[in-house]
C-alpha cells in the first residue's frame, strides 16, 4: 500500500510563542528565526504598507484577514523612509499560501518580496486562534523559525521566546529613524501618475521629527504645499530651529514612547516652550503627552486595524480610522493645560488631545492611513490651517 499524500507534508515552519503554545505550518519568505512581540492586525488590504510601517519594528504580525498576498507587491506601497528602518516588522503569520499575484500593480510576488525584505512568514496556521488568544490573554512574545528542511528544535525556540526583551521599556524609536536631514519631495500617489510632486511654493516650513516616520504622513503634507525636512529623532533644539521651522510634526514609530522619552524628552520640552504649531501621530502623540506631564500605560491587545470608530469630543462627529498602537495616554493624567479631544468607541481609550494655551495638538491614530479610510485627512488641513493663521498672527 503506498503512503498517504500527507505522509510527506513536512512542516517548514514553527511558532512557538513564550506562553508554551506550538504551531507548526509551512514557511514563505525569509529563511531563519524572527523573535519579537507577536501581536494581530485586523486590516483586510494594505499588507504591504502595514509590514513596512517602522511603526511595527521589534514585532511579528498575525493578518487576520486570511488571503494575504493576491495582489503581490511592488515598490511605491512601501511606508518605511529611513534605510534605518528597513527590517519594519520581522515577520508574519498568515492563514491561506500565499498565492500569485493578481493585480496589474504588482511587480514581484508577496513571496519573493518578502523574502528580499528579510521577513520570516508561517503560512496555513488558524490565525483567528491566535487573534482570540492575544485578544484574551495580551500580547505575547514568540520565535519564528522558517526552515525548508523543517529541523525544529522546539524547547530552543520556547526559550528564545521566552527570553525576548520585554516591548515594555523597549526603546526602538531612535533605532529605526534616519541619520541625516533629509529635504523631502515626493507627494501623494495618484492613480494613473504615480507620486505627484511636493508643490514647494510659500508654504509653511515643517520640521517632521523622525522617529520611524511612514511616507505617507509626508507625502500628505508634500501635497498640500508644505516644505518639509526631515530630521533626526536625537536632533538637537539648535538643529530644529536652524531650519527655522513654522511648525514641528512629531511621528509614529515603535517602541516604548516611555523609554523613547528619556532619551529625547528634554528637547521635546524645550521645542514645546518654544510655542511652535505641533501636530503629532501615535508615537509623536505619546511622546508629546509624556513631554507635557502625562503618562502612558501598555495596553493588553493594543489596537491594530483600519476600522476603528474614535469619536470626536468637540463635534460629536465618529471617525473610522486606522490604528496601530500598543501603549496609550492615560487622558486622567494630561495637565490643566491639555484636554482630550478623541476617545476610542472600541475600549474608551484616549486618542487624541490638544493644549489649551498654545497651538499644539495630537492624535493617538493614523489620519495617513496607509492602508486604511480616508475620513481623517482633515487633520492635515486642520494642521497646516493653524500654522498658517500663527504665521498671520505673529507677522511684523
Ligand atoms: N504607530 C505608532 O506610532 C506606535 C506607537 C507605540 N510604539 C505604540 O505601540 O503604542
Amino acid at each position: 500500500m503506498s503512503a498517504a499524500p500527507w505522509a510527506e507534508l513536512r512542516p517548514t515552519a514553527c511558532l512557538a510563542l513564550a506562553d508554551g503554545l506550538v504551531l507548526m505550518g509551512e514557511g514563505a519568505g525569509a529563511r531563519g528565526t524572527a523573535v519579537g512581540e507577536l501581536c494581530f492586525n485586523t486590516a483586510m488590504t494594505g499588507y504591504q504598507e502595514i509590514l513596512t510601517d517602522p511603526s511595527y519594528a521589534g514585532q511579528i504580525v498575525t493578518f487576520t484577514f486570511p488571503h494575504i498576498g493576491n495582489v503581490g507587491a511592488n515598490e511605491d506601497d512601501v511606508e518605511t523612509v529611513a534605510a534605518e528602518a528597513a527590517n519594519a516588522a520581522l515577520g508574519c503569520v498568515l492563514r491561506a499560501p500565499i498565492s500569485a499575484p493578481q493585480n496589474w500593480r504588482a511587480g514581484e510576488s508577496f513571496a519573493t518580496w518578502l523574502e528580499q525584505r528579510g521577513i520570516v512568514a508561517i503560512t496555513g496556521v488558524d490565525t483567528r486562534a491566535i487573534t482570540a488568544r492575544i485578544r484574551d490573554n495580551g500580547m505575547v512574545n514568540c520565535a519564528l523559525q522558517h526552515d525548508p528542511d523543517g529541523n525544529f528544535d522546539v524547547p530552543a525556540l520556547l526559550a528564545l521566546a521566552r527570553g525576548a526583551p520585554d516591548m515594555a521599556g523597549a526603546e526602538l524609536a531612535t533605532r529605526v529613524s534616519g541619520r541625516e536631514a533629509v529635504p523631502w519631495q515626493a507627494g501623494v500617489w495618484k492613480w494613473g501618475e504615480g507620486f505627484e510632486d511636493a508643490k514647494h511654493g510659500d508654504g509653511p516650513r515643517i520640521v517632521a521629527l523622525d522617529y520611524g516616520i511612514k511616507g505617507n504622513i509626508l507625502r500628505l503634507l508634500a501635497s498640500r504645499g508644505a516644505q518639509i525636512t526631515v530630521l533626526p529623532a536625537n536632533a538637537t533644539v539648535e538643529e530644529v530651529l536652524a531650519t527655522e521651522p513654522d511648525a514641528l510634526f512629531l511621528s509614529n514609530g515603535p517602541g516604548d514612547p516611555g523609554a523613547t522619552a528619556q532619551v529625547i524628552g528634554d528637547t521635546l520640552r524645550a521645542l514645546i516652550d518654544r510655542r511652535l504649531p505641533t501636530f503629532g501621530i501615535c508615537l509623536g502623540h505619546q511622546l508629546l503627552g509624556l513631554a507635557i506631564g502625562a503618562k502612558t500605560r501598555k495596553m493588553r491587545q493594543g489596537h491594530h486595524g483600519a476600522n476603528h470608530p474614535v469619536l470626536d469630543l468637540d463635534t460629536g462627529t465618529v471617525s473610522i480610522v486606522s490604528m496601530n498602537h500598543g501603549f496609550t495616554v492615560d487622558a486622567d493624567t494630561l495637565p490643566p493645560n491639555a484636554r482630550e479631544t478623541h476617545r476610542s468607541l472600541f475600549d474608551g481609550s484616549n486618542c487624541g488631545m490638544a493644549l489649551t494655551d498654545r497651538p499644539v495638538f495630537s492624535v493617538q491614530y493614523h489620519p495617513e492611513a496607509s492602508p486604511g479610510p480616508h475620513d481623517s485627512h482633515n487633520l492635515f488641513d486642520r494642521f497646516l490651517g493653524m500654522v498658517m493663521a500663527e504665521k498671520a498672527s505673529t507677522a511684523p
